[in-house]
């Protein structure tokens, strides 16, 4: 079972993620994060490569995408906030991003 993020997980897991281009939104518990890439074939496919895993992990994202900009927001909506699927979803972002 999914469960929220503790206090002590939110120092340990969320923090790195935050001063990796991260932000906590305002007015819910969830992490956003712009990514800018060359061009569109290149945020497409960083989307495409992101779907595959979301699916396998069944956890996704909200997000969208103009040209090569691709804004993703994460949380959990089971628990109507972030879980540690949230952190393990930001890290395989940020590490297929490169
Ligand atoms: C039934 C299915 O497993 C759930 O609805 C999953 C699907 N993907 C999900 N994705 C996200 N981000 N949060 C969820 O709570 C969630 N729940």
């Amino acid at each position: 079972m999914t469960e929220k993020l503790s206090d002590t997980g939110r120092k340990t897991m969320l923090q790195p993620l935050l001063e990796s281009g991260w932000s906590l939104d305002e007015g819910r518990d969830a992490i956003s994060k712009k990514f800018v890439f060359d061009d569109f074939v290149t945020a497409f496919g960083f989307m495409t490569r992101a779907a595959l895993w979301a699916e396998k992990w069944d956890h996704h994202p909200e997000w969208s995408n103009v040209y090569k900009t691709v804004n993703v927001t994460l949380t959990t909506h089971d628990v109507e906030g972030l879980s540690s699927l949230d952190v393990k979803l930001a890290r395989k972002m940020d590490q297929i991003a490169g």
